[in-house]
């Protein structure tokens, strides 16, 4: 696998930090996720391929074996608010003295700097700082947040992923490390910069909800089918949107043009009535294979087994049963092969990971006596 020899030590966070070092692990790196201790469930629900070291940062010794483990790692990945890492003297400047080749991922929400970067938050207050929030939404709604995907995986853990595999890469020329400030105000900006770039098109004149791509549009929207399902539609293109036309069965010369932004809401009207006279199905076999752009909205439950995706292998189940995506993209040579183990329990790695670090079995004992580790096994839980 791509990634494969590459040590990563994960400390255990909320969403974003998880998916990263989720992304790090399928592509092949032995991701290490350090849990605070006396903790029963772990929150990560992103841990495959993880391992678990249950271990106390807030005691010095603890902080050491984090010292320890990150001397021999490549990437350190922290999810915690400006400066937590500091406190504990597990700032990048001790650790990169320590070992100059680590690569030391800050995943925040604000950043490094700047006034906010010590302020609690979430994806949605990332989103609405990114600028991005105050254009998704319908007319006369408030802005929206598209569950939290945006700021937490996209410009979040995604793009904290690119940033460490970059500096893996760079590496490789210097021989040294270095800090990754990623701020998920910036991430979620950057992927967004289509909406700044685009401004001058006039894709985004008109308020929220009345434009081409946010919902304004006939033919870029979602429509209730007669069975209480959906349809996406997203003909922009003339000779797609023809295509839609004629699957729709409606007469193009009775019709309001395309692109007349007045008439749209009579068209939206005209899509809704006939959308709403067959099922998702009966629309699916109309469109399905066809340049209309034309695509049913499937439930989780469904994706695995709509034909393209199963074709394509495109979900993957694991050895509890659990459907979940493939990792993505799919490498010609190295592709991901993601583990098909249960999550880790907390601890459950300790003895192990540290035993690999160098620690002795008389090391590890009296560390789990004073309370700075814990180590769980399947038959102690
Ligand atoms: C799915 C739910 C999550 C939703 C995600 C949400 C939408 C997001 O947007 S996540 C992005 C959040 N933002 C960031 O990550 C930005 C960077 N981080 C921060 O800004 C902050 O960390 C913070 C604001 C997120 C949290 O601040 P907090 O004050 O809590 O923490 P910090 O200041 O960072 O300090 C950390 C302190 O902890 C100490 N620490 C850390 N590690 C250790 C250690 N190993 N040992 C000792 N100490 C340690 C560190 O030293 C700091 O100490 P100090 O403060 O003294 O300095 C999920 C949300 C809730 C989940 C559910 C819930 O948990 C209950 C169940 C639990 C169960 O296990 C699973 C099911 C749950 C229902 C669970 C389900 C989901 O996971 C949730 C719903």
């Amino acid at each position: 696998m791509a990634l494969a020899g590459v040590r990563v030590i994960e400390l255990a966070g909320l969403a974003p930090a998880p998916f990263c070092g989720m992304v790090l692990a399928d592509f092949g790196a032995r991701v290490i996720r350090v849990d605070r201790t006396r903790t029963t469930m772990a929150m990560d629900v992103q841990a495959r391929g993880k391992l678990s070291v249950a271990l106390n940062l807030k005691k010095p010794e603890g902080a050491a074996v984090l010292r320890k483990l990150c001397l021999k790692s490549d990437v350190v990945l922290e999810p915690f608010r400006k400066g937590v890492m500091e406190k504990l003297g597990l700032g990048p400047e001790e650790l990169l003295k320590e070992n100059p080749r680590l690569i030391y991922a800050r995943l925040t929400g604000f950043g490094q700097s700047g006034s906010f970067a010590t302020a609690a938050g979430h994806d949605i207050n990332y989103l609405a700082m990114s600028g991005l929030l105050s254009k998704l939404g319908r007319s006369s709604e408030n802005p929206y947040a598209p569950l939290n995907l945006v700021a937490d995986f996209a410009g979040g853990g995604l793009l904290c992923a690119m940033g460490i595999v970059l500096a893996l890469y760079e590496r490789t020329r210097s021989g040294r490390g270095q800090v990754i400030d990623a701020s998920m105000v910036e991430g979620a900006a950057y992927v967004g910069s289509f909406i700044w770039k685009s401004q001058n098109l006039g894709l985004w004149n008109r308020p929220r909800g009345h434009n081409l791509l946010d919902s304004g549009a006939p033919f870029y929207e979602t429509y209730e089918t007669a069975d209480g399902k959906h349809m996406a539609v997203g003909a922009i293109e003339p000779q797609f949107y023809n295509e839609l036309i004629k699957g729709l069965g409606l007469d193009p010369t009775e019709l309001p043009l395309q692109m007349s932004v007045s008439d749209w809401p009579e068209l939206k009207r005209i899509f809704t009535e006939t959308f709403a006279s067959k099922t998702q199905a009966e629309w699916s076999k109309i469109f399905d294979g066809t340049d209309a752009c034309v695509t049913p909205v499937l439930s989780l439950e469904e994706v695995s087994s709509h034909p393209h995706n199963r074709e394509r292998g495109s979900f993957i189940k694991d050895a509890q049963g659990e459907v979940s995506p493939r990792p993505a993209p799919l490498l010609s040579r190295t592709p991901a092969s993601p583990s098909s183990s249960r999550d880790p329990f907390i601890g459950e790695h300790t003895r192990t990971v540290l035993a690999e670090y160098g620690y002795s079995s008389a090391q590890i004992d009296s560390l789990l006596s004073a309370g700075v580790i814990e180590c769980k096994s399947k038959s102690r839980l």
